[in-house]
């Protein structure tokens, strides 16, 4: 990878499952060193497009290179550069923390007189060093997914792909798992290409990527992306969503839809509507609630759901992943 060349650079990149156009045309841009985060409801295609960058697919059209090197024409050079942490847990339980990483060591070709030293970086980095001789079915499970980043880096890979690194792990072992990723970043100068659905988590990425319906709607900083939703979120509890949404509509011109099992709808300045909204409703509010824009804020102007209600979108890309490898 040359000095200054981006560490993923992807040029309307299209994919078609026959009739079906899952990813459509998609550009960006991730610099050498960033986390970049991508976030989408089911079925939005980031998992298509993380495929395609990671070898896995071949585009229909357009083009990827990741860490210098096209995901078509130089397909080895990117498997050799990027490193790849699955969601579904793929360590061998029988072996101890150390077997699973000679193992891999040898699946990259990392030459043998490296592996002691490089093995004991990555161990330390997630802080596995002191428990690499137990074997792993013994590991909790944030222990699991720290050995899996630990493994993901131990051929040390220009691009690092994360698929939700923290998913179904406890607030803080979530935590610390992010301790670990910043410290990547700042150790290893390397590049990291997540999905996450932890909106928390999503504030931590240096940019973000939403996509919807096989396109990115919105690429920015978080910072940049929710002052641009520039409306506060309001939202009630009423005996009867319906009749409220219709007089939101009739009454104010409002567009409010059931989000998280309350009404949901963004106004300029929240707390100076709800008077007028409890004065001339017409239909009783048990509660009400506002909040400045959020990250979910963005996330519904763009995909029209929140990332809660769009949850589930279990990113099938790692399963397919492990499949496409075999
Ligand atoms: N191998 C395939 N053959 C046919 N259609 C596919 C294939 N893979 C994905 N699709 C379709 O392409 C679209 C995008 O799917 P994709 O898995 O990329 O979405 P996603 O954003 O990763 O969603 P999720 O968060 O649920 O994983 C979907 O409509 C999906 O059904």
């Amino acid at each position: 990878m040359r000095n200054g060349e981006p560490a993923v650079a992807v040029d309307g990149l299209v994919k078609r499952f026959g009739e079906l156009e899952a990813v459509r045309g998609v550009e960006l841009q991730v610099a050498a060193g960033e986390i970049f985060g991508f976030l989408g409801p089911n079925g939005a295609g980031k998992s298509t497009t993380i495929n395609m960058l990671c070898t896995l697919l071949r585009p229909t059209s357009g083009s990827a290179r990741v860490a210098g090197h096209d995901v078509v024409s130089e397909r080895d050079d990117v498997r050799r550069n990027i490193g790849l942490v699955f969601q579904d847990p793929t360590l061998d339980n029988y072996l101890t923390g150390e077997q699973n990483l000679r193992f891999h060591a040898e699946l990259y070709g990392v030459p043998r007189a490296l592996v002691p030293e490089r093995m004991r970086q990555v161990l330390e980095m997630v802080g596995l060093w002191d428990r690499r001789g137990d074997r792993v079915e013994i590991y909790s499970g944030g222990m699991k997914r720290r050995l899996e980043i630990a493994r993901g880096l131990l051929h040390s890979p220009r691009v690092l792909f994360l698929d939700e690194p923290t998913v179904g792990l406890d607030p803080q072992t979530r935590s610390s798992i992010w301790d670990y990723i910043r410290r990547l970043k700042d150790a290893e100068e390397i590049t990291i290409f997540m999905t996450t659905h932890y909106m928390d988590e999503a504030e931590f990425c240096d940019r973000i990527a939403i996509m919807d319906q096989g396109t990115i709607v919105a690429l920015d900083t978080p910072e940049a992306l929710k002052a641009g939703v520039g409306k506060d979120r309001v939202q009630i509890h009423t005996d009867d969503d319906g009749a409220a949404i219709e007089a939101l509509r009739d009454r104010f011109g409002l567009e409010a839809k059931v989000a998280e099992g309350a009404v949901t709808f963004a106004v300029p300045s929240g707390e100076a509507f709800v008077p007028r909204l409890f004065a001339e409703l017409g239909v009783p509010i048990r509660s009400v609630s506002v909040s400045r824009p959020s990250l979910d804020d963005v996330f519904m102007s763009f995909t029209g759901s929140t990332i809660r209600d769009a949850e589930g979108s279990a990113n099938d890309w790692m399963r397919m992943a492990a499949r496409g490898r075999r």
